[in-house]
């Protein structure tokens, strides 16, 4: 085990309501765990906490040694990291921004050059001089992400690092984490509201819900027996009295386009966790 978030449990305050209740599972090394559940669930906490940036109320995360530094906490020189909005400095250009940045890590200067212009070009930010004030949103974002994958890290920590992107920058980040998966074998915690995206890359799943985790799976866990049903409404029928028809007299074998899936295992099971919950509240 790399990481065991145990028993933890979290308030923003003495006296305001848990953030994160209790909290247990773990994480392998060269795992990728996607982090999932609706807005203020306690996702960001809990990185927050795994980083140090917040002391557990309660329970604690156990590192195991090669990313734990003598005090028992993370060891961030080992680690990428994309949490919260970063500060951005802008007068800097992207190169100087990147080049700061990897001087927190024990990198060549040659290194950091090569690194920076290969995942410049997979990310497509052409011009590495451009200042940072006058990157759009999407380019600011692509930034931090080559910021966090830089220095190769053992542990990459992504608050929903794809939010900003369009389709095809979207790929392009993932191709490059499956490509920094291959060649440093590296541990991923990522969170990210994209179920589909998340169900291609991670190899688990753990779903938050008003700071409980729910569940936790790993990908070849999750099955959906849900289908949807395509069916060809004759000219003139309305899809109303149709429906009425095919539940009075059933539906014959030609009348079916096709027959697909309702949604991914993943988007299943991420409804199920979250309507049981809701349901016994
Ligand atoms: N600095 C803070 N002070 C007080 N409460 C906070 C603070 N940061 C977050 N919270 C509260 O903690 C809860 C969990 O927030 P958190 O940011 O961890 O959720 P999240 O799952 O990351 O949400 P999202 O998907 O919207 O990013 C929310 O109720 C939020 O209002």
């Amino acid at each position: 085990m790399l990481l065991h978030f145990l028993h933890l449990s979290f308030a923003y305050a003495a006296s305001a309501p848990l953030v994160l209740d209790d909290v247990d599972f773990s994480i392998s090394r060269g795992e990728s765990f996607a982090l999932l559940g609706p807005n203020g669930a306690g996702k960001t906490t809990l990185l927050r906490i795994l980083c140090g940036r917040l002391l557990a109320k309660q329970g604690c995360v156990e590192i195991a040694p090669p990313l734990q530094l003598s005090n028992g906490l993370l060891d961030l020189s080992q680690c990428g990291i994309l949490l919260e909005n970063p500060g951005i400095y802008p007068r800097l250009s992207i190169a100087e921004y990147l080049q700061f940045f990897a001087a927190f890590y024990a990198m060549k200067n040659s290194e950091v050059k090569s690194q920076m212009t290969h995942l410049a070009s997979a990310l497509g930010l052409v011009n590495l001089s451009q200042k940072m004030g006058t990157l759009s949103m999407g380019m600011r974002q692509k930034v931090q992400i080559l910021r966090a994958l830089l220095p190769r890290p053992q542990l990459l920590l992504l608050d929903e690092p794809v939010a900003n992107l369009d389709p095809e920058s979207r790929e392009a980040v993932w191709n490059l984490l499956g490509e920094w998966k291959r060649e440093c074998g590296g541990t991923l915690i990522v969170s990210s509201h994209i179920l589909s995206e998340m169900e291609n890359f991670a190899d688990s799943f753990g779903i938050l819900f008003r700071g409980k985790l729910l569940a936790h799976k790993k990908r070849e866990e999750l099955c959906s027996d849900e289908m949807n049903v395509c069916v060809k409404i004759p000219a003139g029928e309305s899809a109303e009295s149709f429906c009425k028809k095919m539940q009075c007299e059933g539906i014959s074998p030609e009348e079916i386009l096709h027959i697909e899936k309702a949604r991914t295992p993943l988007e299943n099971f991420y409804r199920q966790c979250i309507q049981r919950e809701k349901g016994s509240v």
